[in-house]
C-alpha cells in the first residue's frame, strides 16, 4: 500500500530539510520525498496549507496501566498520544504493581501493540518495588524491550543505589531518568515554597530540594561515565548546574514541561488543584531560565510528563489532592501557541526537542523524515485556533490547569509506520 503525502511544509531540522514536498510511503517507511512526485499506485492525501514533520516523541508519559486504569490505560493513553501528534511515546513504570521486571516490560509492549496506535515503549524501575533498596532486574528489562530506567514519582534518594544503577545500566546502553527530590527538603510540601505558599499558607517545596539531587546525579554521571537523564527540571538552579555539567563534557541530559514553561505558582491561587504538580509550578524568573535553558541546548527535550488522575483524587483539599496534570493533549498547542507564536522559540527548536532529542536519548528509531525511515509522521495545523475542553480528551484524565484556553496550533493527523492513527479529516 503506498500513499503520497502532496503539498505541505515538510520541515525536518535534523537535516536542514524545509520545503513545499511531497513524501512518498511504501508499507510503513519513506521511499522518497521531492518535489512533485507522481506515483499513480499510491492513494494521494492533499495536505497543502500544513506543516509535515518528523512524528512527536514524548518520553515522559504516565499509563497508570496495570492497577490504575480508572486513570488511564494503555489504549486510552495510546489514543490521547495520537491525537495529542505523538507518534512514540516512554511510560514511566510507577504502576501497581510497579513495572520491575521482564514480564510487565513484555505486558506493556504487547498490549501496546495490540492497541496498534502510537508506539509505546516502557521504561522498567530502578528498584525492585520503586522502593528504592535494591536494584531491579535491569538487564532482563532491557532485553524485554525497556528503553530506560527510572522511579519516577520518587527520586533515588540513596546514592550509593544510584551510582550502581548508572554503571549497570549505562552497561546496557540504557539511560537512567531520575525524579530529582530530596525528601527530608520536600516533605509534606504541596506547592513552591515562597510568596503564595505563605500567601495561602501551604507547606513549600523549595528550591533546593530539585537543585540538591541534580547536583549529585551530576556528580555521578562525571564519575561514573554513564548518562543520566534529569526529568521535569523546574528551577533556575537546576538548569545553572545542567549547564555548567554538559560545559564539562558530562554525559547529563534533560527535558522539561509545558506547564512549567507557561504557568508560575500564581495558578494555584484559590486553591486550584488543577496546578497541583510535582516538581511544583514555579516564579517568572524560573520560567524564563527553563526557556533560556531550552535556547541554548541546556535543555534537550519538551515532554508532558501526562500524569492522568480522576476527579476523585483532585476534588478534594489542595495538600489531600494528587500531583499531575493530564498533558498528551495540550502539550503542542501549549509549545506552539506560548513558544513558538510568543517568539521565544522557533518551529526547528520545537521539533528538534520533541522528536529528534528523545528518540535520540532513548536511542530508538524516529526522529527524522529521509528515505528508508519509519513513516512515523505529525501533521500540523499552525493556524488552527482551538479551546482546551478536557471533555474532549481521549484521555481518562481530565485534570488540566488549562481547561478554556484558547491555543493555536494543533496535531491533525498523525501516522505511525505508515498508518494513520489520528486524523481530524476523512481521507
Ligand atoms: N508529575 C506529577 O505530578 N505526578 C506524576 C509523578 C511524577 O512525574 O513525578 C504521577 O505519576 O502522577
Ligand atoms: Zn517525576
Ligand atoms: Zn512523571
Amino acid at each position: 500500500m503506498k500513499v503520497l503525502l502532496k503539498g505541505a511544509r515538510v520541515l525536518d531540522p535534523s537535516r536542514g530539510l524545509d520545503g513545499i514536498l511531497d513524501v512518498l510511503i511504501d508499507g510503513e517507511r519513506i521511499t522518497l520525498i521531492g518535489e512533485d512526485i507522481k506515483a499513480e499506485d499510491a492513494k494521494v492525501i492533499d495536505l497543502s496549507g500544513l506543516l509535515v514533520v518528523p512524528g512527536l516523541v514524548d518520553m515522559h508519559v504516565h499509563l497508570r496501566d496495570p492497577g490504575l486504569e480508572y486513570k488511564e490505560d494503555i489504549e486510552s493513553g495510546a489514543k490521547s498520544a495520537a491525537a495529542g501528534g505523538f507518534t512514540a511515546i516512554a511510560c514511566m513504570p510507577n504502576t501497581v504493581p510497579p513495572v520491575d521486571n521482564a514480564a510487565m516490560v513484555s505486558y506493556i509492549a504487547s498490549k501496546a501493540e495490540r492497541v496498534g496506535l502510537s508506539r509505546v515503549f516502557p521504561i522498567g524501575c530502578i528498584s525492585k518495588g520503586r522502593e528504592g533498596r535494591e536494584l531491579a532486574e535491569m538487564g532482563e528489562m532491557a532485553m524485554a524491550g525497556a528503553v530506560a530506567f527510572s522511579d519516577d514519582g520518587n527520586c533515588v534518594s540513596d546514592a550509593s543505589l544510584m551510582r550502581r544503577a548508572l554503571m549497570y545500566a549505562g552497561d546496557f546502553g540504557k539511560v537512567v531518568i531520575d525524579h530529582c527530590e530530596d525528601p527530608t527538603l520536600s516533605a509534606g510540601g504541596v506547592m513552591n515554597e515562597g510568596y503564595v505558599s505563605t500567601l495561602l499558607g501551604l507547606p513549600g517545596i523549595p528550591r533546593s530540594a530539585e537543585e540538591v539531587m541534580v547536583a549529585r546525579d551530576v556528580i555521578l554521571a562525571k564519575e561514573t561515565g554513564a548518562p543520566v537523564h534529569i526529568a521535569h527540571v523546574s528551577t533556575k538552579g537546576s538548569v545553572e548546574i545542567i549547564r555548567r555539567a554538559k560545559a564539562e563534557g558530562i554525559p547529563v541530559t534533560c527535558e522539561v514541561a509545558p506547564h512549567h514553561l507557561v504557568l508560575t505558582e500564581d495558578a494555584v491561587m484559590g486553591y486550584n488543584t488543577n496546578a497541583k504538580v510535582n516538581p511544583p509550578l514555579r516564579t517568572e524568573e524560573d520560567v524564563e531560565a527553563l526557556i533560556e535553558g531550552l535556547k541554548d541546548g541546556t535543555i534537550d527535550a519538551i515532554v508532558s510528563d501526562h500524569a492522568p488522575h480522576s476527579m476523585d483524587e483532585k476534588d478534594v483539599e489542595f495538600d489531600k489532592a494528587a500531583f499531575g496534570i493530564s498533558g498528551l493533549e495540550t502539550s503542542l498547542g501549549l509549545v506552539l501557541t506560548f513558544l513558538v507564536g510568543a517568539g521565544k522559540l522557533s518551529l526547528e527548536e520545537v521539533v528538534e526537542k520533541m522528536s529528534a532529542n528523545p528518540a535520540r536519548i532513548l536511542k530508538i528509531e524516529g526522529g527524522a523524515l529521509k528515505e528508508g525511515a519509519l513513516a512515523d509522521i505529525t501533521v500540523i495545523d499552525l493556524k488552527k485556533k482551538w479551546a482546551v475542553e478536557s471533555a474532549k480528551f481521549f484521555s481518562k484524565g481530565k485534570n488540566t490547569p488549562f481547561e478554556g484556553w484558547e491555543l493555536k496550533g494543533k496535531a491533525v493527523m498523525t501516522m505511525v509506520g505508515g498508518r494513520i492513527v489520528y486524523s481530524e479529516k476523512q481521507y
